[in-house]
């Protein structure tokens, strides 16, 4: 039996709306991180820091930290500095990959890449800058948490951005672009590091924060590398079949930059049945959570079903 700690008003299947909840969570998250960095002098790198940051996201991986705290009994003010750093650790990644060095984009989040209006020697620094940030946000603003849950914090977020997660993931894409003899196991490396591990972080990092059981962190780190996985399958379903306007950023590059991708070993057909079924793996790792982890289940759901 596992534990799940007290939880106030905890959601039921029954009245949860998935929509709703997303909307307010990113309402929520997005004030936050307005609030978290200020433009001071020199202004452009906040600028830029900002420009991305603020764009239009989906919020994801701040909502599964809050979710996760929530779950175990934590509260939405322990996650936030770590949501927050969360996402600026995403903006980070996002415009270091559409760097013309990295996948060369010009759209993402709806607008220009970063590089393209503040040039490439800022959207470097404007990475940089938000990576250091997001270390420097959990240390000095996480309030109500032991500082040794912190300090775990800390160090799992390192090892989920750096070359042991989101980095060595990243640089085997690049070594894999254009090859046509990507085994399997190479693809999955591929994925489960520089996506999921992040995602995966967000997901222990809300867990910590709320002071989980040993159980509880395997049975949540197993969601979420199942999540993870299915994520970057979807990401790369969606640039096949979705338009540049639901995406935000320009659709069809995988093919174009002979990215190795899932729909490029198995097919369409196949790729969505493998991320409906790693979904619904990972949601039933939360059955005995029963009704508290019904957020956690429907963001699952989302991501098989999200357009974008
Ligand atoms: C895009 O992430 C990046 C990866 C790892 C495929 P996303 O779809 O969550 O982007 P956004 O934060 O802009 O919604
Ligand atoms: C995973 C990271 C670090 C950034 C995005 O990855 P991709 O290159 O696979 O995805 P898009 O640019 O299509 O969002
Ligand atoms: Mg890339
Ligand atoms: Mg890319």
């Amino acid at each position: 039996m596992v534990l799940t700690g007290e939880n106030p008003s905890p959601p039921t299947s029954s009245t949860f709306d998935l929509s709703t909840y997303l909307a307010e969570r990113k309402a929520e998250v997005e004030i936050a991180l307005d609030d978290s960095v200020q433009v001071t002098y020199p202004e452009k790198i906040y600028e830029a820091m900002r420009y991305s940051l603020l764009a239009t996201g989906k919020r994801l991986r701040p909502i599964l930290c809050l979710a996760t705290c929530e779950l175990l009994g934590g509260t939405a003010e322990m996650a936030m500095p770590t949501a927050c750093a969360l996402e600026m650790i995403h903006t980070m990644s996002l415009i270091h990959d559409d760097l013309p060095a990295m996948d060369n984009d010009d759209y993402r989040r709806g607008q220009l890449t970063n590089h393209k209006v503040y040039g490439e020697d800022i959207a470097i620094l404007a990475g940089d800058g938000l990576l250091s940030y997001a270390f420097e946000f959990v240390a000095t603003q996480t309030t109500n948490v032991p500082p040794q849950q912190v300090l775990q914090v800390i160090g799992r977020l390192g090892q989920a951005v750096g070359a042991t997660g989101l980095v060595g993931g990243q640089v085997v894409d690049l070594e894999s672009e254009g090859k046509t003899d990507i085994t399997e196991e190479r693809l999955t490396f591929i994925h489960t590091h520089k996506t999921g591990a992040l995602l995966e972080a967000c997901v222990v990092c809300g867990a910590i924060l709320a002071g989980a059981s040993v159980e509880n962190l395997e049975r949540l780190s197993s969601y979420a590398q199942k999540i993870g996985l299915a994520f970057q399958i979807v990401d790369d379903i969606l640039d096949i079949t979705a338009t540049q306007e639901e995406l935000g950023k320009t659709a069809g590059k995988d093919l174009k930059a002979q990215k190795a991708t899932y729909p490029s070993l198995w097919g369409l057909e196949e790729s969505k049945r493998r991320a409906t079924e790693l979904i619904q793996q990972a949601q039933a790792e939360l059955a005995p959570f029963g009704e508290a982890a019904t957020p956690l289940i429907a963001i699952a759901q989302f991501i098989t079903s999200r357009s974008h």
